[in-house]
């Protein structure tokens, strides 16, 4: 996790749930990193996090994820309960304090990689989104989801090329394409039943082009100024 302080104090704000997804290697890092100083330069106190994992439980989570062998419901269970402790601890105090929470993978992963990835009973994992997401105190029956979620779309193909030598690979980076075109058709389908939600980002085009959609899908909802080009 890396909370961040602006110069001056602004004056208090909403807090902000922004969160990235792609399938592995879609090209989420730097654009992450990117909007975490826009926001900073716009004077908002930002958290930039992850899952799976964002506190020390939840990592701890994220390496036996990652590494170990385990079956759909376990991995589903695993991600759920790092996702908990991740809301109580980091996410749900920042976004209190109106801070802009910028976290690199959420539910909508979840249920594109262990749903359609997997084929895991997506009703299954609708009964612990809710048991883990739910808050009360914003509504009956309401959930913890992003505000904005930054899909980031890309051919399987090319991102196995970006990916190939690039770093040993995990327990998912190394599943084969056809588990990522189910990943990808998962996210499209999340898209498309939640279109306010979603702003899709066509990844397959050079950083600055992906930079400048990735910043214009921000400012499209007021959050920073439309005309900065930087990143
Ligand atoms: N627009 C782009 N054009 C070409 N290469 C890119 C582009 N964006 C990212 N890359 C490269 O592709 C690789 C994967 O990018 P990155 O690590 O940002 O993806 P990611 O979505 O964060 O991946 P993961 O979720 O697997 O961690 C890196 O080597 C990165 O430099
Ligand atoms: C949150 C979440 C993640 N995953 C998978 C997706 C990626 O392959 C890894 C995380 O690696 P990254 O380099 O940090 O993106 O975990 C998943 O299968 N289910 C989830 O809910």
């Amino acid at each position: 996790m890396t909370p961040s302080s602006p110069a001056s104090s602004p004056a208090a704000s909403r807090g902000l749930f922004i969160s990235f997804e792609g399938i592995d290697g879609a090209g989420k890092s730097s654009h992450i990193q990117g909007l975490h100083d826009a926001f900073l330069a716009a004077g908002r106190h930002v958290v930039s996090t992850r899952e799976p994992g964002g506190t020390p439980l939840a990592e701890k989570l994220r390496a036996l994820f990652l590494q170990e062998p385990m079956d759909a419901l376990t991995e589903a269970l695993l991600v759920f309960a790092g996702r908990r402790d991740h809301l109580q601890q980091v996410i749900e105090p920042a976004l209190a304090r109106g801070d802009v929470v910028l976290c690199d993978r959420f539910t909508d992963a979840t249920f594109a990689y262990q749903g359609a990835g997997r084929g895991f009973d997506l009703q299954v994992l609708q009964v612990l989104e809710r048991m883990v997401q739910a808050r009360p105190e914003l509504g009956e029956g309401a959930l913890r989801q992003p505000d904005l979620t930054i899909w980031f779309d890309l051919p399987t193909e090319v991102a196995a090329e970006r990916l190939a030598g690039a770093r040993a690979p995990d327990r998912f980076e190394a599943e084969p394409q056809q588990f990522f075109a189910r990943v990808a058709a998962g996210y499209a389908e999340r898209a498309l039943a939640q279109p306010a939600r979603f702003a899709r980002i066509d990844s397959h085009q050079p950083k600055p082009a992906v930079w400048q959609a990735v910043r214009q899908a921000v400012a499209a909802q007021g959050w920073l100024p439309a005309s900065k080009v930087e990143g």
